[in-house]
């Protein structure tokens, strides 16, 4: 599904974010990305998304070369994205049901039909109470449970987050992972970026470390 072949990315200079990575990850599979600020996670997450293109070497993804994806094809493959990013990228002046709703891909579905699918997915992430509250109202856990929401109305086949449990208490925090685990299960593949050790401790999965932009370890847990 995910296949990086000797990536690099450099910003500037000698400076390199990610420094020739190679890595797979197969469909339905949830998979941590830690190390500590400044590692190279965020760059990595871009580079799916198609946010950011490799200085160096390959990026597939379902066996599509990102090298090669013209800026008209970029809404198409981030139809199958969903994400989660640290800094939210919400709308603030909307109210959490219209945040999603924009989000959610099939406009053709009748309002009754629309409420169906978003509804049941605010009571998961414990935002019901809010639908109707304007995200810039929101404490920025609750806009963290709205990104999520966001991020998996339209069911994608990808999921990438970016530290989703950074303004989470420890029950919210544990519960999003869980959540998180429940959709690779259901056969998205998950890519969570985390600096939390306890975490990933607690809900063990595939680990790969990076340090200064290079994989330092790749643990499978079986
Ligand atoms: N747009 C950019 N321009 C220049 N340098 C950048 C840019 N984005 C990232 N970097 C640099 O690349 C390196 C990796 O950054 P990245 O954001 O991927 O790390 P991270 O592991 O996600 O960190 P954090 O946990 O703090 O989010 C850092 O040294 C960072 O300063």
């Amino acid at each position: 599904m995910i296949d990086f072949h000797n990536v690099t990315v450099s910003f500037f200079g000698d400076k390199k974010a990610l420094n020739n990575i190679s890595f797979k990850i197969k469909r339905g599979e949830f998979v941590y990305i830690t190390g500590k600020s400044g590692a190279g996670k965020s760059t990595l997450l871009r580079l799916i998304y198609a946010d950011l293109k490799p200085t160096s070497g390959v990026v597939l993804i379902a066996k599509k070369n990102l090298n090669y994806i013209t800026e008209s094809s970029i809404p198409y493959l981030r139809r199958n994205i969903g994400v989660i990013f640290q800094d939210f990228k919400l709308l603030e002046d909307y109210t959490v049901y219209e945040n999603i709703l924009i989000a959610l891909e099939i406009f053709y579905l009748e309002k009754k039909d629309m409420e169906n699918k978003i509804i049941p997915l605010l009571h998961k992430l414990d935002i019901y109470s809010k639908r109707n509250t304007l995200v810039k109202k929101l404490s920025g856990g609750e806009k963290q449970r709205v990104a999520i929401a966001r991020a998996l109305i339209n069911e994608p086949i990808i999921v990438l987050a970016d530290e989703p449990t950074g303004n989470l208490d420890p029950e919210r925090a544990e519960n999003t992972i869980k959540l998180l685990q429940d959709i690779a299960r259901n056969g998205s593949t998950v890519i969570v970026a985390t600096h939390d050790k306890h975490l990933i401790e607690k809900f063990p999965a595939r680990t790969i470390t990076l340090e200064n932009g290079k994989i330092i370890s790749d643990i499978e847990i079986i």
